[in-house]
């Protein structure tokens, strides 16, 4: 049976539709054939959901009459690189795929950010749609429209903004996830609470632990939550102009790490982002800007659903060490005039974009963590 909510993103011309609940895929021919020009169309995806999910979409689609082909990636980050671009742009023109068709991403933000790009550039830009089966996916990375992969210097660094014209986020789909992905995509929730909205982040204090075993009804209000509150963002400031860079809470130091541990599942994005949130509230702190307490309270409930470790365990990270990592920072696209911007917080649910951060600060905050 099919039940579910939307919430739009309102952007003009690029407007669409995130559709949120069950059912979505089973039916997903109905919500995709009014979009298509002609009844065909490419899914990309990731081995671990094709096997899942893939047939499912496939038939979904036949019943509404559309002929599907599928392109499957190998799992992982290792696949957002430009190896893997070439590839998945000369096998979708191989498949005849015409500037007016959209093709579809199905799998979890690696496949969603390097579909996404492909389509920004394919005949100079085709349209896709998003069907996104992991937690972060549905509650991010499927919206907004940053697509991008990975260069050698750093993360996300080769991209474009290029909407969606259509997501389905179906929440059935979450119960073939595995427990790591899942608290990896609540990181980027809580980051949601964390950064304007304090009375989600209680919610999560809450619920958080009913939501991560299974809880059908706390998954849907969490994603919707988040979405909404994201999309809100995104209506205000496409491109990252200002406020946009709110989202980023926590990702100039978790990216840095992901680079450090090699884009590998040393460290995943998410868990990047809960450490990440961690430090940016501790460093707040630390600089008088916001109460020790509230960065306690943040890390007391990331730990409690374990997603702290001790930095210096990963492989890679006390190689890079504070200066090999601040460096890193540095690749970071919110730097300006070769000044580091990070986004910190006056308490929980209040974060501010700080610019021409002092890096030596900076050092001597990564020092003590080492
Ligand atoms: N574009 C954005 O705004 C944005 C936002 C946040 C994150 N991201 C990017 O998203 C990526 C991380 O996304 P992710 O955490 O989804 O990683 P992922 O795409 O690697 O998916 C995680 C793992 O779960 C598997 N999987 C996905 N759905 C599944 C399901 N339903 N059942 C079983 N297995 C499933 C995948 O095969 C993969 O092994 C990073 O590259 C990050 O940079 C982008
Ligand atoms: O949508 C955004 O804006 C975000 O920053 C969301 C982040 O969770 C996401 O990881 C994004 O890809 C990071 O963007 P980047 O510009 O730092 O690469
Ligand atoms: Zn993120």
């Amino acid at each position: 049976m099919q039940q579910a909510g939307t919430v739009r993103v309102g952007l003009g011309g690029r407007a669409y539709d995130i559709l949120i609940g069950t059912g979505l895929i089973a039916n997903a021919g109905e919500h995709i054939a009014p979009l298509l020009q002609r009844r065909k169309t490419v899914i990309v995806t990731d081995e671990h959901v094709a096997a899942l999910h893939g047939q499912a979409l496939m038939a979904a689609l036949a019943k509404d009459g559309i002929a599907a082909e599928m392109i499957t990636l190998p799992a992982g980050e290792a696949t957002k690189r430009f190896e893997m671009l070439e590839s998945l742009t000369e096998q979708l023109l191989a498949l005849g795929v015409e500037r007016k068709d959209a093709i579809i991403a199905l799998g979890g933000g690696v496949i969603g950010d390097i579909t996404g790009f492909a389509a920004s550039i394919l005949r100079r830009g085709c349209r896709f749609i998003q069907i996104p089966t992991s937690l972060l996916a549905q509650v991010d990375s499927s919206v907004g429209g940053k697509t991008a992969i990975n260069a050698k210097a750093g993360k996300n660094l080769i991209g474009a903004f290029h909407q969606p014209v259509l997501v389905l986020a179906d929440t059935d789909v979450l119960h073939t996830l595995p427990e790591r992905e899942l608290k990896a995509g609540y990181a980027e929730i809580v980051k949601y609470g964390a950064l304007g909205d304090f009375e989600f982040f209680e919610w999560l204090e809450e619920h958080g632990t009913a939501l991560l075993a299974g809880d059908d009804d706390l998954r849907r209000e969490a994603v919707t939550r988040s979405v909404s509150a994201k999309a809100r963002i995104v209506e205000e400031d496409e491109t990252e102009g200002g406020v946009r860079a709110l989202l980023n809470l926590g990702h100039t130091f978790g990216h840095a790490l992901e680079a450090a541990t090699g884009y590998s599942s040393t460290l995943l994005h998410g868990e990047g982002v809960a450490i990440g949130m961690a430090m940016a509230f501790r460093f707040s702190a630390e600089e008088g800007l916001c109460p020790g307490q509230d960065a306690s309270r943040l890390e007391a409930h990331l730990t409690a659903c374990g997603m702290l470790p001790d930095i210096t365990t990963l492989a890679g990270v006390r190689e890079a060490g504070p200066e090999g990592l601040l460096k890193l920072m540095y690749q970071d696209k919110k730097v300006e005039d070769g000044r580091l911007t990070l986004i910190l917080a006056r308490r929980l649910g209040d974060a501010f974009i700080a610019k021409d951060v002092e890096p030596d600060k900076v050092t001597r905050f990564l020092e003590r963590y080492f």
